[in-house]
Order: structure tokens, then C-alpha cells, then sequence
């Protein structure tokens, strides 16, 4: 079991103050998600986690330890992040993708061996694009394309699972389908953390929740304690309808 935490971390957002210093633990079993308006600062805060980007002040500590100082394999093998964009430059077929996942295990030059293809096809079986197998990415619908992604970091099979709209390009029951994954992965004793604009989602998935304000301002904790509709209301600048279904609340923007 892996967790991550930040010690007076200051994202760099350029042009912008630093805003609150964040301190945040995240444990095994919790589901956190990130919420905020664009340009807050989601994405960057989890390049910064992942240690794709260096902050403005403070560091992150992966299981005690500086990630800057931590050499990038161990850190892949217990990292995996989700990405909002990608860029398919090569052609590279499904399952090829999939298989990416496990090049933190592999060393240099070395083939990918009949486990690697069982995890990568497990996969694509549970995200629903095992039937997409041989094709090629770049051919793929977008949710279709985001349900692989998924599906590598799945096969990568990492301790910290970071990602940037997961549900990003899916129907509904997709959408549903991710979510349930991820709380699989929590339960599992994972470290989950992701941006979300569906509010709803949020309130129904997450145990913790950080509210990223454009200025830089954030707080953090229990996602009971942060779904305080007039604090969501200032988060988006935008009025919210409230209601409660199966014990849980329901946000609806009002006109
Ligand atoms: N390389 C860069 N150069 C200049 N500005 C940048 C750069 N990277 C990010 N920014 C700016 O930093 C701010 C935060 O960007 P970020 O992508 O983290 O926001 P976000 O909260 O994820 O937004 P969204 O909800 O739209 O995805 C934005 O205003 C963005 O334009």
C-alpha cells in the first residue's frame, strides 16, 4: 500500500499568487476528488503529484519519501495517472497500447511476455474494448479511446491511481462503470485521486473532496464537511438546486 502526501505544496500556475499552501494525505482506501472551475489548477496539481511538473514551493512525498528524489521506474510502478489529453502519434493498435501499461516492469529492450498480454487483455475485457483489440487507436471514438486509457493504467496496475476526468467522452453507464472501478481500486487499498467537473459524480463516489478556487485559495476534507451548496455555489459562481436521493445530494445548476 502506497500514500502520498504534500508538505506546503504551492502548484505553479503562471501569472498567478500562491494561494493557499496545501498539506494533504492521501491514504490507502480513500477516493478523493478535485473540484473546481477551469483553469483552477486541477491539471496541474496532478502533473505536480505525479512529478511531471516541479511546484512553486514545497514537495511531495511518496510513502515518506521526496518524490523528486525517487528514481522514475518506482515511481511508475506505483503511479498511474489518466490523462485529460493525448496525442496518438504512432500507430499503434489497442492492445499495443494497453500493453504500455506494464513497461515499468520490463527492462530495456525486453518483450512483453504471455502474463503481460493475459493483464492488458483482462483489461480491455473489463473496460469494455477487449472486442477493439487489433485496431488501431487512432480510430477509436473518444470514449472508446478514453475507456483504453483506462485500461492501461488498469494493466500498469499501479497504487495511486491519479486521473484527470476519468469519466471524460463516456454514455452514462460508462461513466457508472469507471466510477465503480475506481472505488473497486479504493477498496482494493489504492490511493485514488481525480478531477471532476460532474458535481454529481462527486458527491456519489468520493469519500474526500478539494475545492480549488481560481485565485488559488483551497480547502480540503470529508466530502460530507466540503458539499456545502452556498461554498459550491462560490466555487462556480453559479446558483445550485439541492435535493437528497438515495441518502445522497444532488446538484443542479438553478437559472
Ligand atoms: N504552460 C503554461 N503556460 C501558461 N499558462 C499555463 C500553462 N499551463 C497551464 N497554464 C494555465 O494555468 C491555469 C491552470 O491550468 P489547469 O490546466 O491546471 O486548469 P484546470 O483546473 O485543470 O482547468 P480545466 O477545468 O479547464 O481542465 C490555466 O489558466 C492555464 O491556462
Amino acid at each position: 500500500m502506497s500514500r502520498l502526501e504534500t508538505r506546503g505544496l504551492v502548484i505553479d500556475v503562471p501569472g498567478r499568487a500562491d494561494g493557499r499552501a496545501l498539506d494533504l494525505c492521501l491514504a490507502p482506501e480513500q477516493v478523493w476528488g478535485v473540484l473546481g472551475p477551469n483553469g483552477a489548477g486541477k491539471t496541474t496539481l496532478l502533473h505536480t503529484l505525479a512529478g511531471l511538473r516541479d511546484p512553486r514551493a514545497g514537495q511531495v512525498e511518496l510513502d515518506g519519501q521526496p518524490l523528486a528524489n525517487l528514481r522514475r521506474r518506482r515511481v511508475a510502478r506505483q503511479l498511474g495517472m489518466i490523462f485529460q489529453e493525448r496525442q496518438d502519434g504512432f500507430p499503434a493498435t489497442v492492445l499495443e497500447t494497453a500493453l504500455i501499461g506494464r513497461h515499468p516492469y520490463l527492462s530495456a529492450w525486453q518483450m512483453e511476455g504471455g502474463d503481460d498480454v493475459r493483464l492488458a487483455e483482462e483489461a480491455l475485457e473489463r473496460l469494455d474494448v477487449a472486442h477493439l483489440k487489433h485496431r488501431l487507436v487512432n480510430t477509436l471514438s473518444g470514449g472508446e479511446r478514453q475507456r483504453v486509457a483506462i485500461a492501461t493504467v488498469l494493466t500498469q496496475s499501479p497504487q495511486l491511481w491519479l486521473a484527470d476526468e476519468p469519466t471524460n467522452h463516456l454514455d452514462l453507464h460508462h461513466q457508472t462503470a469507471v466510477m465503480a472501478l475506481l472505488a473497486e481500486q479504493s477498496a482494493a487499498g489504492k490511493v485514488v485521486l481525480m478531477c471532476l467537473h460532474d458535481l454529481n459524480l462527486a458527491a456519489r463516489w468520493c469519500d474526500h473532496l478539494l475545492l480549488f478556487y481560481p485565485d488559488g485559495e483551497a480547502c480540503w476534507g470529508p466530502a460530507s464537511d466540503m458539499l456545502v451548496p452556498s461554498a459550491l455555489e462560490r466555487l462556480y459562481d453559479q446558483r445550485l438546486a439541492t435535493a437528497e436521493i438515495d441518502g445522497a445530494p444532488v446538484f443542479v445548476p438553478a437559472r
